[in-house]
């Protein structure tokens, strides 16, 4: 008994605060106080003493409830402390949710406990009771079969509270999309009455505020050795692989015995490399205002000069056909319009894989099933729930908006891609068909592509820096909750958040090598690395680079408008009246800098404010995690400054702590 403090801390943003009152309890070991309703949490930080006439020893949880008298309004609270009697200085509870309606919260001591760290049980009832209700709020929905599982609800209105926008990143996103539609508006007017004659007058529709590298992509997009080097660090570096053998799909035509000796030979060296678009064959290509589109399923094969340059050597836009002479290939010694234009269908086909494999499915909607996984099966308390919360922000918020604006009937896709109208729902499904868990941890997913060690892969470096990083700071966490792996097996939580995972948000993704259970300390600290990488470094990777790449419509066109080239007499109209037309250029443009112009409203990989744990172990872990990811980025500024093309999208700084964009 005696008298406490009691500070309550109110979210920054100008809707954060409530004029309802808050009553509140501290819950001891001993017993259980009523503090009445000393509370209305309208701004910032309040303060307040009381008298406690029990003795409550140790302090477990505060319980809080909000009083509607006429109006009942959210307020984000995002923690409380307390001290006095029993407490060793300050006793911080987090909490960084929305308290909505007149029902008990119970808010637990930060420090972070799996069931094996509560023999008396003090806090079981309230992780049941947690879980239960976190169930009925975090849904799994369905968009398509054979995908994987998103949270359930069509627009940010039906997410949980907790899920959506904040009022800072809600204007930024809506004043932005305003007025990246109204500037559309306005200048794609004359979109239908004008169109393009030439290559260059693509710069009719060059963003203004184009970056660096966009410059470099307007000026040298036709250059073999750049063609070659966005497969290593463009905006997809994902589909590049060493060849173990020549593709089975590479029919060699007659006459074509100097092109076999040469690919031979880089095999033979292990510098011949391959980029095979196959899983878009056979997809059915979008229909645009009667105007059919047209996709291909290239293979282009590449060597690894000493130099580090990769320069494309042969181009199959078609895989062969039975009972079909072998498909046409494209050389860098053919016609410069005929080579140009295989390399623009190459361009084209990238930019459907990437934005739809490995931006959209491996980034956002991966993150997405990890985020609500984890919702529905740690409690807050819980070690890795505290991990791996901050790297959820948003990312439901966004995927909803992709679901409802992008990727559906109306959407981008199908007013302007080629792969839209449901060639892109195909791609998805045969991509998650396919998406493995190896794919999605780089020290495994760069070997069995050939690319460790690749000097002039950047992407490649930075990825495995990266990950060592995320897997130490995570290994240092998991270090102080788990002892043995035998406490691994134990966690019963822990293994149903992983089966949640596999089974039911990745839907039965166990024979892609998924795991369904956790058996060592090991193994969930790569899972959990896979985790935060995933949710930060791979959407990074795979979304930073749009503004960079596709500002020059030529370089990355959201659709081509005539079929590919069936004879070598190609003409520059042959590739202007195959490119996008002025408008699904400007659309494209329009999405593009949208999507891909650097976040104000931004957290960096590991920068986040909220404190989950308590308690100086965890704190020290977060601490060395930052270290190690300045020191990375200080690197990379150091390495980018002689750089003739610098990397960035892997550099701490500009990776976003979660998938918001
Ligand atoms: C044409 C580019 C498509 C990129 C698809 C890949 C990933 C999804 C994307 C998330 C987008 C989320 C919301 C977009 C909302 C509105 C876009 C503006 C279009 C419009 O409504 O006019 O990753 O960043
Ligand atoms: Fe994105």
């Amino acid at each position: 008994m005696g008298k406490y403090t009691v500070r309550v801390a109110t979210g920054n943003l100008f809707l954060a605060g409530s004029p309802n009152l808050v009553q509140l309890w501290l819950v001891g070991e001993h017993g259980e106080a009523d503090l009445g309703t000393q509370l209305r949490p309208v701004w910032g930080k309040v303060e307040f003493e009381i008298d406690v006439p029990l003795h409550l020893g140790r302090l477990l949880m505060v319980k809080l409830r909000k009083h509607n008298r006429l109006l009942s309004v959210d307020w984000f609270c995002k923690w409380i402390s307390v001290q006095g009697p029993g407490t060793q200085g300050e006793v911080f509870f987090p909490c960084y949710r929305w308290v909505q309606g007149h029902g008990i919260i119970c808010l637990p001591e930060g420090t972070a406990r799996t069931l094996s760290d509560d023999p008396q049980n003090l806090f079981k009832k309230y992780r049941e009771q947690e879980l239960e209700e976190r169930r009925k709020v975090y849904r799994w929905g369905s968009w398509k079969d054979g995908l994987i599982l998103p949270i359930a609800g069509n627009r940010q209105p039906d997410l949980p509270r907790d899920e959506r926008f904040l009022e800072d990143k809600d204007l930024d996103f809506s004043v932005s999309l305003a007025k990246a539609l109204k500037d559309m508006a306005i200048k794609g007017t004359l979109d239908f009455i004008n169109c393009v004659k030439r290559l260059e007058d693509f710069k009719k529709i060059f963003p203004r505020g184009k970056t660096a590298l966009a410059e470099r992509v307007h000026d040298s997009w036709k250059n073999d050795a750049l063609f070659g080097y966005q497969f290593l660090n463009g905006a997809n570096p994902m589909l590049l692989r060493r060849s173990s053998r020549l593709p089975a799909r590479l029919v060699l035509p007659p006459g074509m015995e100097d092109l076999k000796t040469q690919l031979e030979k880089e095999l033979q060296a292990g510098s011949l490399f391959e980029v095979d678009f196959s899983l878009l064959d056979g997809v059915k290509p979008n229909v645009i205002i009667f105007k059919p589109q047209y996709v291909a399923a290239p293979l282009v094969m590449l060597k690894l000069q000493p130099d580090g340059r990769l320069l494309p050597m042969v181009i199959q836009l078609q895989p062969p056909r039975y009972g079909c002479p072998p498909p046409l290939l494209f050389l860098p010694s053919d016609p410069p319009m005929a080579w140009l234009l295989a390399k623009t269908w190459v361009r084209s086909s990238d930019f459907q894989l990437h934005q739809l494999q490995s931006h959209l499915l491996r980034g956002h909607l991966i993150a997405e099933v990890i985020a609500v996984a984890t919702m529905r099966s740690l409690p807050s308390l819980h070690p890795i729930y505290k991990l791996l919360i901050p790297h959820f922000r948003y990312t439901m918020a966004i995927n909803t908006l992709a679901r409802s604006r992008l990727v559906s009937e109306g959407g981008i896709f199908d007013l302007v891609v080629s792969t839209g109208s449901g060639g892109h729902v195909d791609i998805l499904q045969r991509a998650t068909a396919c998406l493995t868990y190896r794919s999605l941890c780089p020290p495994d997913d760069l070997a069995d592509r050939g690319l460790l060690g690749v000097k002039s892969s950047l992407y490649g470096q930075d990825a495995i820096r990266l990950w060592g990083i995320i897997s130490r700071y995570v290994e240092g966490m998991v270090g102080l909750f788990y002892k043995s792996d035998q406490a691994v097996k134990d966690d019963l939580e822990l293994q149903a958040w992983c089966r949640e995972m596999t089974e039911t948000g990745l839907q039965m993704a166990q024979d892609r090598g998924f795991p369904i259970s956790l058996e060592s300390r090991a193994q969930l600290c790569h899972f959990v690395t896979m985790c935060i990488f995933t949710c930060t470094g791979q959407h990074a990777s795979n979304h930073l680079g749009q503004l960079d790449w596709y500002s020059w419509i030529p370089n990355g066109p959201c659709t081509m408008r005539k079929p590919p080239p069936i004879s070598k007499d190609v003409t520059e109209k042959d590739i202007v009246d195959s490119l996008p037309n002025l408008h699904q250029a400007h659309m494209q443009k329009t999405v593009t800098d949208f999507l891909g112009r650097r976040q104000p409203v931004m957290v960096a990989l590991g920068q986040h404010e909220e404190k989950y744990f308590s308690g100086p172990e965890p704190q020290a872990v977060l601490r060395q995690f930052r270290e190690e990811l300045a020191a990375m980025d200080k690197e990379i500024e150091v390495r980018n400054a002689v750089l003739d093309l610098p990397y960035e999208y892997l550099r701490p700084s500009m990776v976003e702590n979660s998938v918001t964009i």
